[in-house]
């Protein structure tokens, strides 16, 4: 669907993309995550044709960026000083809709909340609205192929479960979706594939949990008993430490570990207080290869 290939891309002295390769497949939701600074952006606005590039070949739908803008294949979220001061609400989300020949998706607008502003004029939104109004916009058209970048910053939490939301239909609907942002917890939920991207380079491509599953620590069950444990009795967890009456173990196998804790619990009378799984994150294995050149 897409393919960027040893994209570079320098703003004078200073080369912020080097090299970059990846393909986002065909209705997936590809997460480009990484650092503040790392070269999210600027890739983003290379593949929305918005911003040329120095060398390398980037390829959507089998067409250049400027190409797939121009026949509408794309969604993107404006930027804040894209649209006149003096619009309306109302009348951007109808002349944006007019000029993509589809009908205004008022129900967009109650979705991020901004149906009660209908006749508020540009200029006096705040910076949240605008932002909620563009991804409004953004998803108006129903385009094939939506770029968000950094969608739910600076958005309440009902307007971030409502996007996570419309993010999801859209690729029920058969959207491909590619979106940058820096929050793991987004990124962990809504992608189906994720290239971390550090420095202007892409340092790793796989699904949440290959990447999850690279983290170099066992998952930590730590439990609350009512009495005491004889740990040494057991063989498929490790005791880590024990602090105000709380186990850690580490469990190389969580469902073994856990059936084993709960039986031995079961069978010395013992009630469960509290219980608390820790299982290795995508931000762990984030923070690993964020740090790995350093
Ligand atoms: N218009 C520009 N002119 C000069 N340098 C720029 C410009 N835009 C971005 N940069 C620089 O390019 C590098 C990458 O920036 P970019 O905005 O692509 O990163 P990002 O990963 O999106 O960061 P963030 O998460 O902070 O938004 C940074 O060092 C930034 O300072």
């Amino acid at each position: 669907m897409i393919k960027v290939e040893d994209l570079t891309k320098s703003y004078g002295k200073n080369q912020v993309l080097k090299k970059i390769s990846f393909e986002v497949r065909k209705n997936e939701i590809f997460g480009l995550l990484g650092p503040n600074g790392a070269g999210k952006t600027t890739t983003m606005e290379c593949m929305e044709g918005l911003r040329g590039f120095n060398s390398g070949s980037i390829s959507i739908m089998g067409l250049n960026p400027d190409e797939a803008a121009k026949r509408k294949l794309i969604g993107i979220q404006l930027q804040s000083s894209s649209l006149p001061s003096n619009i309306t609400v109302k009348e951007s989300m109808e002349l944006f809709c007019v000029w993509n020949k589809v009908n205004p998706r008022y129900d967009l607008l109650e979705t991020f909340g901004l149906k009660e502003m209908g006749n508020k004029q540009y200029r006096a939104m705040s910076t949240g609205q605008k932002r909620r109004l563009h991804l409004a916009l953004a998803l108006a058209c129903e385009p094939k192929i939506i770029f968000l970048d950094e969608p739910t910053a600076g958005l309440d939490v009902e307007a971030r479960v409502a996007l996570h939301q419309e993010i999801r239909e859209l690729k029920e609907k058969g959207a491909t979706i590619l979106l940058a942002s820096h929050d793991m917890a987004e990124v962990e939920a809504l992608c189906d594939r994720v290239g971390i991207i550090v420095e202007g380079k892409i340092k790793k491509i796989g699904t949440p949990n290959e990447i999850i599953l690279e983290v170099r620590r066992d998952t930590l069950i730590k439990i609350k008993p009512s009495g005491k444990i004889e740990a040494k009795l057991l063989k498929n967890v490790v005791l880590k430490d024990l602090k105000e009456g709380y186990y850690r173990f580490a469990a190389a196998d969580l469902l073994e570990g856990l059936s084993e804790i709960v039986s031995y619990l079961k069978e010395n009378n013992l009630e469960l207080l509290d219980l608390i799984i820790d299982k290795p994150t995508l931000e762990e294995r984030f923070i690993e290869i964020a740090r790995e050149d350093k």
